[in-house]
């Protein structure tokens, strides 16, 4: 059976994701199987370097365009789950991702299974755990192959970047898809990555509305330098203008998975924990007892969010001799 990852990479840069999509396709793979991964982009080279987890690559190449619009990309795509006749495709929720899966699903006639957190393979069928109703379910099924997975980024650890052979690679010209396509890439406005990039930090002190103001985050970001951790905030935080947008974690914001998430004053809504439930380590504090955080969390305090950034930073300043 072939096994197709779809990857993706822009600006020079191949999404972390696409690893994950490999290693969860490797995870699945029997002694006889195949790992394709499908890559479409101008950044071929980059692709051949380190997507090398797979046992083939695929590379639709553009020369003009560095990032694929969704339709040329799912055109592309139809071709090579047409020509290679796989038994699963995995394809990352991403912005991408979702107009790939739902359309492949619906032209081959497999079923779609989306935001999937595990994956076991019995032979010819799979049982899956995916979230629903924004991560409030988590619902367990199972299906039998072919079939397509919409694969939530951080559910499975990333395969090691490593480079392709040549002979294993398999280049298509994409230019005659990006051109004869109904949507034109008009212009790319990219956020600011040079400020930060959560999905790649190890420890996040995210602060949720219960910080109150503006000047108050000052607290916890001075609690975050200490802990080496990043600064992070829940939309309304973001929404006030608080921290910038791409500080915020959840469902419209980034996909987290820290060593440590330390959460002050967030109260654990399906669609903040969309992007943090999978962090290593999760430590609540919120003053409600019921507060849905603390379903996920590993530790929790209810109490005073002030209270604990006051006395954890007095105790660090104190350890660290400051
Ligand atoms: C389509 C859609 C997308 C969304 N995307 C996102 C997203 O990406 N990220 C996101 O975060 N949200 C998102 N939301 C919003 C989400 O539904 C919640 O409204 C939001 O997460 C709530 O943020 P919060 O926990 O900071 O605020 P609240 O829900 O208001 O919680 C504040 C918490 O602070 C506690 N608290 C108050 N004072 C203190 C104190 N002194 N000490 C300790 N605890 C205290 C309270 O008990 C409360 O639990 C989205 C919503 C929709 C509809």
């Amino acid at each position: 059976m072939k096994l197709i990852a779809c990857t993706e990479g822009h600006s020079g840069k191949i999404e972390a994701f696409s690893l994950e999509m490999i290693a969860a396709a490797r995870s699945l793979a029997q002694a006889d199987d195949e790992v394709v991964a499908f890559f479409a982009g101008r950044d071929a080279e980059g692709a051949s370097a380190c997507l090398g987890a797979a046992d083939r690559l695929i590379v639709a190449c553009s020369t003009r365009l560095d990032v694929i619009p969704a339709e040329a990309y799912t055109l592309l795509l139809r071709d090579v789950v047409t020509a290679e006749s796989p038994g699963l495709v995995l394809v990352p929720y991403s912005a991408n991702g979702l107009d790939v899966a739902a359309d492949i699903a619906a032209r081959t006639g497999w079923p779609l299974i989306s935001y999937v957190n595990e994956i076991k393979r019995h032979g010819e069928s799979l049982t899956i755990v995916a979230q629903m109703y924004g991560g409030k379910i988590l619902a367990e099924c199972e299906v039998r192959l072919p079939a397509v997975l919409m694969i939530n980024p951080g559910a499975f650890a990333a395969a090691v970047p490593d480079p392709i052979a040549a002979v294993n690679v398999q280049t298509i010209d994409a230019e005659p898809v990006l051109t004869s396509g109904k949507v034109k890439m008009v212009a790319i406005d990219m956020p600011d990555y040079a400020d930060v990039d959560l999905t790649a930090a190890d420890r996040i002190v995210c602060v949720g509305r219960g910080i109150g103001d503006e000047a108050s985050i000052d607290l916890a970001r001075n609690l975050a330098t200490m802990l080496g951790a990043e600064i992070a905030g829940s939309r309304p935080v973001v929404d006030n203008g608080w921290l910038p947008k791409l500080r915020q974690v959840g469902k419209s914001g980034q996909k987290v998975k820290p060593k440590l998430y330390l959460a002050l004053g967030v109260s654990g809504a399906p669609e903040h924990l969309e992007g943090m439930s999978q962090a290593e380590l999760i430590i609540a504090v919120n003053t409600d007892p019921k507060a849905p955080i603390f379903n996920v969390a590993h530790y929790g305090a209810t109490c005073d969010l002030f209270d604990l950034v006051a006395n954890l930073s007095d105790r660090l300043r104190a350890g660290s001799g400051r």
